[in-house]
């Protein structure tokens, strides 16, 4: 798809129509993009199941054909190999469409002693260095240099194990550390880790191909560098972010929607959130969720924090639940400095919220409808919410710079609409 057609595209709406039936619950994006970059630290085969079809995810299999991976994709199953001499550059036409591209530094350094990945730029959510990164691969021994953009990253002799302390928990950060670990020479000590479930899905993997991890989701990660690692088959997790994007759906509709393949243990907190603001999480069988309201919903103050508590990808999400509330509820972002874009589009909806804080702090009063009009999907937990509001809108709404959603949703539109939604996926000349 070019990316002018891209742009083009818009979603147009009907608002307040009834919801029911089963929403699946997909594999999750955020372990997927870090699992298929886990290829290029062995020769075998490495076999993903429950691998969502995304645009996030097409991007990582160019960026890994390019390296010279083999990469078949067949419906949810990825396999995925290295058979040829490597090219170590990912170069900006990946990187710049998506940041996570930066997880293949850490494999390439580790199993080949170089690499050259383009410096991800700002993006629309905040300026996402990656020092963290980088100060981690030169303890571990690599000289890293900056050259037109690129980082230059060499470790002739390999990698050695180090003990690193992150001043900031990082997501990514830990996934490209913990990757090169595997396969440097000693112990590396990874503190102040972050202990988000895809951390703990991609050490599992890293575990199946042969490399010798402890304490994936804890502050402290330990790992034993091997030589070689082999291949392996290993099933995504769910979703927690698109599981509790479709929570917040059916807390605003009749309650009459099934999540399956709920993934309970890894939203402990927002259940939680849910409970107290009267909405109800009730388990239906081992894996699905009913999310229905019991009462009018409360207000409430929330911030977002690093796992496991409340995660900044559900924040857009639940800004529109508490518009819905009975009175006043606060909305603090702790980790993207600029993740609030929403905020004007969905007070062209009829929404009540002001800023402040320096754009750090939402005050979300609640009111009684939101109404249909045209709006901007600014980045992509922020068009999942422009949609959860479309759908319980009075009226039409349209949704420009769609794009942003097929990063990270699988299938949505026919996922709502087999549950009854009406959303279809125009050209804006054609409207
Ligand atoms: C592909 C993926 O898994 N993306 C997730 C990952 O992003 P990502 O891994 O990029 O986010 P991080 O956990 O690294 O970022 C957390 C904070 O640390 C800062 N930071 C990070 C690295 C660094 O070298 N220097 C630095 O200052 C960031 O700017 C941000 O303020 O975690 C985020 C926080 O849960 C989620 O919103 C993203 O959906
Ligand atoms: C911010 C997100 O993704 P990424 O880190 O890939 O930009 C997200 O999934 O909400």
């Amino acid at each position: 798809m070019n990316k002018i057609k891209e742009k083009e595209e818009i979603l147009l709406i009907e608002g307040q129509r009834k919801l029911e039936g089963v929403l699946k619950v997909s594999g999750a994006k955020n372990s997927a993009l870090p699992n298929m970059a886990a290829s290029i630290l062995t020769d075998d085969y490495l076999y993903l199941e429950n691998v969502p079809e995304l645009l996030d995810i097409e991007t990582m299999s160019s960026l890994l054909s390019n390296i010279g991976i083999d990469v078949h994709r067949n419906g949810n199953s990825i396999l995925l190999k290295l058979s040829k001499e490597p090219n170590l550059k990912a170069s900006y036409e990946f990187v710049k469409k998506m940041r996570a591209s930066v997880l293949v530094l850490g494999p390439l350094l580790a199993r080949f002693g170089n690499a050259q990945v383009s410096l991800p730029g700002g993006c629309a959510i905040g300026e996402r260095p990656i020092d963290l990164h980088i100060e981690a691969l030169q303890k571990m021994g690599a000289d890293i240099t900056l050259k037109e953009g690129d980082i230059i990253a060499k470790a002739p002799n390999g990698l050695k194990g180090a003990k690193i302390e992150f001043r900031k928990k990082t997501v990514t950060g830990t996934e490209n550390i913990m990757m090169a670990a595997t396969l440097a020479k000693g112990t590396t000590i990874i503190k102040n880790a972050a202990k988000e479930p895809e951390v703990v899905d991609l050490a599992n993997l890293l575990i199946k191909m042969g490399a010798d991890i402890e304490g994936a989701g804890t502050d402290e990660i330990i790992i034993n560098g091997v030589s070689y690692l082999k291949g392996a088959k290993h099933k995504i997790i769910p979703d927690r972010i698109e599981a509790g994007t479709f929570a917040v759906l059916s807390a605003l509709t009749e309650g009459k929607i099934l999540i399956e393949n709920y993934p309970f243990e890894y939203l402990e907190y927002v259940n939680n959130i849910l409970e107290d603001i009267g909405i109800s999480v009730i388990k239906v069988g081992e894996r699905n969720a009913v999310i229905k309201r019991r009462e009018n919903i409360k207000p409430i103050n929330i911030e977002t924090k690093e796992y496991p508590y409340f995660p900044t990808d559900l924040q857009a999400q639940f800004m529109v639940l508490l518009c819905f509330a009975e009175g006043t509820s606060i909305i603090k972002e702790n980790i993207f400095e600029n993740r609030f874009m929403h905020v004007p589009e969905l007070r062209r909806m009829g929404a009540d919220i002001n800023l402040d804080g320096f754009g750090k702090v939402a005050t979300v009063k609640g009111v009684k409808s939101l109404e249909g009009t045209i709006v901007k999907a600014t980045d992509l937990r922020a068009s999942a919410a422009m949609l959860i509001a479309g759908l319980v809108a009075k009226g039409t709404t349209i949704i420009e710079d769609i794009y942003h959603l097929f990063r990270g949703y699988e299938k949505i539109e026919e996922k709502l609409n087999g549950i009854g939604a009406k959303i279809e996926r125009k050209y804006k000349k054609d409207i």
